[in-house]
């Protein structure tokens, strides 16, 4: 797949025009919904003989349009996402660069400048793509915006459970902890990118050893709490029993939940390795214990569900 960023306004000189079906949206997660609006893109390109391609934007709209406190997290940091969207078998990926100057393009702007310019022969959108300033475009005014210069497939609205597959569903599931209804929705289960750093090495004086992971790029990260997980660490994946928290039992002045992993069978040193994370099962809140033997009676208990539920 080749991936071309785009800042506004496009050079037009760089661009390879070549004949091409579009999928346009941000695609953070890029779960079940987005799978369904990619792949209809890909089908509809067999079908006439282009290029696929993915037009996505960078960073969030809300980033640049809404002034955020903290900076935004995403389900998929750009290069996650870029890799999720080239696993779906896509020719060309463009980003975006998102800015209030690209914002401000009429709706006839942008179908003109990002989409006849660049040989959309086709576009292809869910049900509730919005196009141009204050999202005025939408795929029912995009064949009056195109008058015939393209065609348009709108994608029907996928859901689960009556509701539909959002990325906004699948962070309040996050927010909650409910990892086991974001694999549903994302065909696949959640992860983060990190890097396994040093801890205050006290998991190993109360038996069990843990792998701090600090994670990468501006990945969400789950509820606090305790989760059943898988860890990968140079193509090979181990199963464990994960932390996140503020580790209440002890006193600890940290702002930012620590995310620590303890490893069934495991006995390597990891220090400074890059690990992905993946969140299978959730098994309880996170607790202040009266005493250490408590929490450890605690995490022997949070280790033998972790192991009755994942493969070891
Ligand atoms: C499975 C698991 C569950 C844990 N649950 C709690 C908890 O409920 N409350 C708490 O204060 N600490 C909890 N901890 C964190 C331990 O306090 C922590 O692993 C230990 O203090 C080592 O910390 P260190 O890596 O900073 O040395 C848990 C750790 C693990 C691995
Ligand atoms: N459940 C879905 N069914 C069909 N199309 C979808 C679905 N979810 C998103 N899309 C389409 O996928 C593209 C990317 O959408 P977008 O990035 O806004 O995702 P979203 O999940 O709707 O996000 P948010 O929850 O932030 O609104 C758009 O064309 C959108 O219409």
């Amino acid at each position: 797949m080749d991936t071309i960023y785009l800042n506004h306004p496009i050079d037009k000189g760089k661009l390879k025009i070549v004949p091409t079906v579009m999928a346009l949206g941000f695609f953070d997660g890029v779960h079940k919904g987005h799978q369904a609006v990619i792949s209809a893109a890909i089908d509809k390109a067999k079908e006439l003989g282009t290029t696929a391609s993915v037009m996505t934007f960078n960073p969030h709209p809300k980033e640049v349009l809404r002034k955020q406190e903290n900076q935004m997290k995403y389900l998929t940091p750009l290069p996650e996402k870029i890799k999720k969207i080239k696993q779906l078998g896509v020719d060309t990926l463009y980003i975006v660069h998102f800015t209030k100057e690209f914002a401000d393009l009429t709706p006839q702007e942008f179908v003109d400048d990002y989409l006849i310019d660049m040989n959309v022969v086709h576009a292809v959108a869910g049900f509730d793509f919005t196009y141009g300033s204050l999202g005025k475009g939408t795929m029912e005014t995009l064949p009056f915006h195109a008058r015939n210069r393209l065609r348009s497939t709108i994608v029907e609205k996928l859901e689960a459970d009556n509701e539909k597959v959002s990325s906004s569903r699948i962070r309040q599931l996050l927010s909650n902890g409910e990892v086991e209804a974001v694999t549903e929705l994302l065909g696949e289960t959640y992860l983060i990118r990190g890097t396994v750093v040093d801890g205050e090495k006290r998991g190993r004086t109360i038996g069990f050893p843990t792998a701090n992971i600090q994670p990468k790029d501006r990945f969400i990260i789950p509820k606090t709490g305790v989760y059943a997980v898988t860890l990968t660490v140079r193509d090979e994946e181990f199963s464990g029993v994960c932390n996140v928290g503020f580790k209440p039992t002890f006193h600890n002045e940290a702002n930012e939940p620590t995310i620590e992993v303890h490893l069934f069978s495991f006995d390597r040193d990891i220090y400074g390795e890059d690990v992905s994370l993946s969140w299978h099962y959730r098994i309880r809140d996170e607790q202040k214990f009266l005493n250490v033997d408590d929490l450890i009676k605690q995490i022997n208990l949070d280790k033998e569900k972790a192991m009755s539920l994942l493969p070891l």
